[in-house]
């Protein structure tokens, strides 16, 4: 749903065109990276705080909480090094739906089947533009990680497909979805803009600039009303100081991650991804649930 800071992030959004003619691509590859593990990382680090807030966490202590976090975010580690293909699998559908849900389920107070479905399609959509619009890159990246080379021709029915599902949906739902035709075109014309920067950046850029401004942000903002109400000004500061242990723990495994893969893989990038998914699944599932209770 197109709120203020949807405004805000559109301007961004715009801001970001010109921005990318200043800089390369190895220095948009840096900056995206860098965003992902401060921003990106940060809006998941408050997760146990969040778990706290919701009904029925009182039923397992902080420890217990804390285990299983840790457990599902490890063994979803070990699970893309055992079964990658599998693993990015469920994966892709476990963001899709995350990307769509920050997005669209939001202040909606009732989550029927078919706007979770919507939820994941657009999910969907994003992430196909993403990697369709940098298929030679996203090829590369993919037969490192699992060992098989997919060809650009699955990206693009992927991306095909969940268009056509996504007009479709956009159509039936229109009524929920648009309460206005200024609502429709604005959703319109992000996607353009999206497919436009994603087209004449990288990967890594695409992917850390829907992840950063598009995700992390309006996450962020959600999160910080749930935690700390929405009028107080010093929520940001508090978020921060909350989550900087959190923050510390990640980069750190993630160094301990790169110092024992870096021998099984070509590039770095082929371990930040696995590390990414295995903090992924635990995030998705507490952020649905703050999505249930908070809407
Ligand atoms: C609390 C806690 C913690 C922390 C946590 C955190 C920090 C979180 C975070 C979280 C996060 C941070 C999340 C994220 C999410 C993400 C996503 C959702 C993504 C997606 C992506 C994608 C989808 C991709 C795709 C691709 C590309 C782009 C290229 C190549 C290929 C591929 C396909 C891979 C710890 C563990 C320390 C401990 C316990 C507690």
């Amino acid at each position: 749903m197109m709120s203020g800071l949807h405004r805000v992030l559109l301007v961004i959004t715009l801001f970001s065109f010109w921005f990318i003619g200043f800089i390369d691509h190895a220095e948009a590859n840096y900056l995206g990276i860098s965003l992902v593990l401060t921003v990106g990382l940060i809006h998941g680090a408050n997760d146990l705080r969040i778990i706290g807030k919701l009904n029925g966490s009182n039923r397992f202590s902080k420890k217990k909480q804390l285990s299983l976090y840790v457990f599902m975010a490890l063994s979803t580690f070990v699970i893309f090094y055992l079964f990658p293909v599998t693993a990015l699998i469920i994966f892709l559908l476990f963001s899709c739906y995350h990307f769509g849900e920050q997005h669209w389920l939001e202040g909606q107070v009732k989550n029927s089947g078919i706007l979770r479905f919507f939820a994941f399609t657009y999910g969907l959509l994003i992430i196909s533009m993403i990697l369709k619009f940098n298929s030679s890159e996203t090829i590369l990246v993919l037969k490192d990680i699992t060992h098989i080379e997919i060809s650009s021709s699955l990206l693009n029915i992927v991306f095909y497909i969940s268009a056509l599902i996504f007009l479709i949906l956009t159509y039936l739902l229109r009524s929920v979805l648009f309460p206005n035709f200024n609502e429709f075109f604005k959703e319109f014309f992000l996607i353009l803009m999206l497919g436009v920067i994603f087209k004449i950046s990288t990967l890594i850029w695409s992917f850390a600039f829907y992840f950063i401004v598009w995700h992390a942000i309006p996450s962020l903002y959600s999160q910080i009303k749930v935690l700390y109400g929405k009028g107080k000004g010093n929520g940001v500061l508090a978020y921060l100081k909350h989550s900087i242990l959190y923050w510390l723990i990640s980069i750190v495994g993630l160094m301990i991650a790169i110092f024992f893969f870096k021998e099984n893989t070509t590039w770095i990038i082929s371990i930040f991804f696995p590390f990414i998914a295995a903090l992924t699944i635990p995030h998705v599932l507490v952020m649905s649930k703050m999505f249930e209770e908070y809407s």
